[in-house]
């Protein structure tokens, strides 16, 4: 199973720990970019993917329900960083992190239907001062981004954009900025352990999120944010849930987002995982659509 390297999955992590379901899994850690190649590889079974990740692979990956890491507004931790307000970046450079498979397409969608500017696009290791350095902007993720809005007061003329509070803004709708899916050859072949650590996974995101207090407590004696800026992140700024509004911002993005040069259609289906119990008589799992109608 795949775990994102970043803070923002740390609640998962005291919940798979303190329920014992990490002693049934074998971790791998990793940047969101190179899990999502690895569960697409083989090399990985089930985990966190980035959107943009699983919109381009739905013919592989089957999502589990009920559970992603999204924001209903401010995520704090996927930003736009910018030397000049963001309706100047028109023919300018802009660095997008390496680490980032969707909140880079979540900018550029936001940039160019949004703004109204079409700046060029280089690629860049997620550090800031690297990724500044001969562009006029950065799209980061991650503990780079948090540390980048918290840590560092922006130097004079420097804006950051959250784009989390972007989104809202725009559609009045939640982002889900990755989801956790399962290879569908596993869920074909062994759809019991799919359910199961699908179960696994809720009750430690659960756990993680009751006992928010003592983690973050523990948290910050390593982490450079203390208790309460880390309580914030985890409860206010982050939405690890998977329901019917954040399947309404999936299909918005989907389809204001995908075309040719996105890496995915902007028809591309969601299958959600079918929980046994709903599909009573089913063969093991069945795929239920994201149906959701975007009424302009
Ligand atoms: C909230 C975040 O969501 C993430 C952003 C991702 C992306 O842009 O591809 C992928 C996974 C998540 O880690 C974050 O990284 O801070």
């Amino acid at each position: 199973m795949g775990h994102i390297a970043f803070l923002n999955c740390l609640p998962l992590l005291w919940g798979l720990a303190r329920t014992g379901s990490l002693l049934d899994l074998d971790l791998t850690t990793g940047h969101p970019a190179r899990l999502g190649a690895a569960l697409l590889s083989g090399e990985l079974d089930i985990g966190p993917v980035s959107l943009a990740d699983y919109l381009g692979n739905t013919d592989r990956l089957v999502a589990l329900p009920d559970i992603a890491i999204g924001s209903d507004g401010p995520v704090m931790s996927c930003l736009i960083v910018s030397r000049v307000p963001l309706a100047e970046l028109d023919g300018r450079t802009v660095s997008l992190c390496s680490t980032s498979r969707t909140s880079v397409r979540l900018a550029r969608l936001l940039l160019r239907k949004r703004i109204g500017v079409e700046p060029r696009y280089r690629v860049r290791p997620p550090d800031l001062r690297v990724m500044l350095s001969g562009a006029d902007a950065a799209v980061l993720i991650g503990d780079p981004a948090l540390r980048a809005a918290l840590l560092r007061p922006a130097p004079a003329g420097v804006e950051v954009h959250d784009l989390g509070r972007l989104w809202r803004e725009w559609t009045g709708l939640p982002f889900v900025f990755a989801l956790f899916a399962a290879r569908r050859e596993l869920v074909e072949r062994d759809p019991a352990t799919v359910r199961e650590v699908h179960a696994q996974l809720l009750a430690a995101r659960d756990l993680g999120l009751r006992e928010v207090d003592r983690l973050c407590g523990r948290a910050a004696r390593w982490e450079p944010f203390d208790a309460a800026t880390l309580r914030h992140y985890f409860t206010r700024a982050l939405d690890y849930g998977l329901g019917p509004r954040q399947l309404l911002g999936i299909a918005q993005f989907t389809r204001l987002a995908g075309g040719p040069d996105a890496g995915f259609p902007a028809d591309a289906p969601l299958d959600l995982l079918e929980r046994a119990d709903t599909a009573p008589g089913s063969p093991g799992w069945l795929p239920r659509r994201n149906n959701n109608v975007i009424v302009e």
